[in-house]
């Protein structure tokens, strides 16, 4: 923790010294901009001459064509992008132990050489500026080094315990193109350095606790200038295997997350341009992060998903109560499932068993509605002369054999097909009529060739053996009776009937409002089924590829217009990616896993949570299907330990309900104090309707004093049920405020926070004491807890779940 732990030097610097030292880094930028317009017209240039050179064809010529082009689209690309701090901080260092500089034109060693310091002087033998790309000057000297590069580590690492090369620590203020200021701390407070002949001087309050007090907006910010080391160790941790990292509220796990995938598209990009794909909870969490990695020069490669948006053609806006969700998102699902998509072959239209098929129960492939009305209890042919039939027990016994292997549903019709002709084969006796093995093969040929090529037996392979859809089989199992068949062993009859009303809300073919567990169980069911065989789209050919066959430019293209409907078509269709994070990976149910899974087989991984933020109520069964998921990879764990989002005052009074949730678990330590404690209201008394009304008056009342409190944002937490009732109550407010059901607060962050009648919210379901945990620790600055008659409190408005 660079700022945090370090000595901070009182501000001793005269307003003129201050001055001159904004000057100093105003004419540093002013040198980066030079630098980058001439960057720009060299590539521009070079972009040019390549597509001249497209018209000479020898294949050395294309091969030097390429290359150009790759390389000045990738500096065209980053250099378009104007960032508002593109330059946000400096080191001072000593003098290093050994000479050797790295590929960014900086000193590699990380400690001093031996007299370096003398009788507590020193000469700064290296000044670094640190931005969010890296920026050589004309003769390869550094003038802006990458903030990710191995020569930038210092500035997030060095502390006043372990300095190592670094004297002063600077973040720098811009916007635009002016330096607005300074700020520094000293890691080696104790000496007196020497910059030029001249002491160098120590300026500011320090960057952290600047970053940390700036009001919140509805996105999230990068945090590159105040990274922090433990925070660092995790964002630069090397990409192989498994990363795993704990923290409670406010550690900056998100921020972390982002950062690091920044950071490992920086280290290797070609590795990752098979994708990183970051997992969210919630629609809200992506919307509230989403700009970062733009605001890091990141965007092309890292695709930021919900967990409801993760299966192509799905998106989950409905809401399960929390028995529903508990039913779908376990592992008996599995099994179930396994069941349903076998089971649901016996349903085709004019299938054996029509009484337990309602019609249209199922999908079939693309054209549902002319489903044929072919009968499926028994089979009739000819061949060879001779009428041949098999009935409904030979054609179940079939589809038994059949269904014996492993393969997806859809795929083992070949095989079925197979089994079919042999029995109708053996039926016809055709077989005994030859005794040269040839000759039977012959006829066998003949007779497969006869009947395939028949309508009437495709028509009845059709209805036979449909061609399944994981919205037809999940639609199948609202029919309860149906279900409870499938079921049994594995769901009680109770759970039966929650999961087939909850599904009832699809239509026949499975269409209609799909929950965050139904998307996990469409996609298991996509896997138990297999792809449809269906043509292959034919593949749209890129200009810019062809020409490089390098992601790079793609992005560049994008940006410059026309490109960028295909890339989020290209990630749309990717489901194997190279490096997968997963955000708030306390809350993924086990069916989640096996579906974020799917998408990281060969991947490597990032996993950040809060054990006691878990919103699933079987944390083992989760704990198994993670393991799963994450196989035999070693792993590498890290945990957070800094609270950088709540003042102490709000985190004191979470830890309360963390003492309550998750007994002897740790609060991470809040950074900084406001003096400000939260505060207690009290929903007048009345019932029904007059309790109701209440309780909007005290919401929006409290609601829109906090607005008046804080700059920015004001997010209202309520019970689940409560979502829709208090968007109204809260709409006339403006869009400073948002309201929010428990479950939608997870990872988001409010100036100040109003979470109303914690017990309502505690009450939700079985892991309602850690999602009130989230709740509480929403806040930057102001937290206050509206109790009604249910919250039980005491004179000073304090609920019972918050008293000491
Ligand atoms: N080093 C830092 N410098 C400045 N701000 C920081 C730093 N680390 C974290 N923050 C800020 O602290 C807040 C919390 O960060 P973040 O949302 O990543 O935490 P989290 O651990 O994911 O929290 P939760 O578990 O509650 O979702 C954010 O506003 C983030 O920008």
């Amino acid at each position: 923790m660079a700022a945090h732990n370090a000595t901070h030097a009182p501000d001793h610097a005269s307003e003129s010294v201050r001055a001159r030292e904004i000057d100093a880094e105003q004419t540093h930028l002013d040198r980066v901009y030079r630098r980058l317009e001439e960057k720009i017209h060299e590539a521009e240039f070079l972009m040019d001459d390549a597509a001249k050179r497209g018209q000479v064809g020898t294949p050395g010529a294309l091969a030097e064509r390429d290359a150009q082009v790759f390389q000045a689209g990738v500096h065209l690309h980053r250099l378009n992008s104007e960032y508002e701090d593109f330059l946000f901080g400096r080191i001072d260092l000593l003098l290093g132990k050994d000479g050797k500089k790295g590929p960014d034109g900086a000193y590699t060693s990380v400690e001093p050489a031996e007299g370096a310091i003398v009788d507590n002087r020193a000469r700064i033998a290296e000044t670094l500026h640190i931005g969010r790309l890296g920026v050589l000057d004309a003769d390869y000297s550094p003038l802006v080094i990458d903030w990710r590069a191995p020569a930038a580590a210092p500035f997030y690492r060095a502390t006043p315990v372990a300095p190592g090369r670094v004297v002063r620590r600077r973040v720098i203020r811009s916007k635009g193109r002016k330096v607005l200021g300074v700020e520094d701390d000293l890691m080696r407070p104790e000496i007196t350095a020497t910059l030029d002949g001249e002491e160098l001087p120590a300026i500011g309050d320090g960057a952290l606790m600047a970053a940390l007090g700036r009001a919140r907006s509805h996105t999230m910010r990068d945090i590159v200038a105040s990274i922090q080391a433990e925070q660092d160790m995790v964002i630069r941790a090397p990409a192989a295997s498994v990363t795993e990292v704990e923290g409670g509220p406010g550690t900056g796990k998100t921020a972390v997350a982002l950062h690091r995938a920044a950071y490992l598209l920086y280290q290797d990009r070609r590795r990752y341009a098979g994708g990183i794909l970051i997992v969210s909870p919630t629609p809200l969490l992506v919307a509230y992060t989403e700009g970062v990695l733009p605001s890091l020069g990141e965007e092309g490669q890292v695709a930021i998903r919900a967990l409801g948006s993760l299966v192509d053609g799905a998106e989950a806006t409905a809401y399960d109560p929390p028995a529903v969700a508990r039913i779908k998102g376990s592992s008996r699902m599995q099994k179930l499932l396994r069941k349903a998509a076998r089971a649901a072959l016996d349903l085709s239209p004019a299938g054996a068993a029509p009484t337990q098929c309602p019609a249209g129960q199922l999908a079939f492939g693309d054209d549902e509605e002319t489903a044929p009305a072919v009968r499926t209890d028994r089979l009739r042919v000819v061949a060879f002369g001779s009428r041949i039939e098999l009935d409904a027990d030979e054609l179940r016994a079939i589809r038994q054999s059949a269904l014996g292997g492993t393969a997806p549903v859809n795929l083992l019709r070949p095989r079925a097909r197979r089994l079919i002709l042999d029995a109708l084969w053996s039926r016809s006796g055709a077989g005994r009529r030859y005794t040269d093995p040839e000759l039977v093969a012959e006829a066998r040929a003949g007779f497969d060739e006869d009947l395939t090529t028949e309508t009437s037996f495709q028509e009845f392979l059709d209805a036979w053996w449909p061609e399944l859809t994981p919205r037809g089989v999940l639609a199948a199992m609202a029919d309860e009776k149906l279900l409870g068949r499938w079921a049994r062993r594995v769901l009680n009859p109770r759970e039966v009937r929650q999961l087939a009303r909850s599904l009832g809300r699809l239509d026949a073919s499975g269409h209609g409002p799909l929950s965050v567990h139904d998307v996990a169980l469409l996609d298991e069911l996509q896997q138990i089924l297999g792809a449809p065989m269906r043509p292959a789209r034919p593949r749209e050919a890129d200009p810019l590829e062809h020409l490089t066959g390098l992601e790079e430019l793609t992005t560049y293209a994008d940006r410059n217009g026309g490109g960028r409907g295909r890339r989020e078509r290209l990630e749309e269709e990717r489901t194997d990616y190279a490096h997968v994070i997963v955000d708030e990976a306390q809350d993924l149910t086990p069916m989640q896993w096996r579906m974020v899974g799917r998408r990281g087989r060969h991947a490597t991984w990032t996993v950040v949570g809060d054990p006691a933020q878990s919103s699933w109520s079987d944390p083992d069964e989760a704990a198994a299907a993670r393991d799963e998921a994450l196989g035999t990879r070693p792993r590498r764990r890290f945990t957070l330990t800094v609270n950088y989002r709540n003042p102490a005052e709000i985190a004191e009074l979470a830890g309360k309900v963390l003492a309550l949730a998750m007994p002897g678990m740790q609060s991470p330590k809040a950074v900084r104090s406001t003096g400000l404690r939260p505060r207690f209201a009290l929903v007048g008394d009345g019932a029904g309707s007059a309790g109701e009304s209440a309780l909007a008056a005290a919401t929006a009342a409290e609601a829109e004093r906090l607005l008046g409190e804080v700059d920015g944002t004001v997010g209202v937490v309520v019970a689940m049920h409560r979502r829709e009732q208090a968007r109204r109550w809260l709409a006339p407010l403006g869009d400073r405020v948002v309201a929010l059901g428990s479950l939608e607060a997870k990872g988001l962050e409010y100036d100040a926070t109003l979470v109303v009648s914690p017990a309502e919210i505690a009450d939700e379901s079985p892991a309602g004491l850690r999602v009130l945990y989230v709740a509480l620790t929403r806040a930057t600055q102001q937290l206050t807890v509206l109790s009604a008659g249910r919250d039980q409190p005491d004179a000073a408005g304090v609920p019972d779940l918050l008293r000491d």
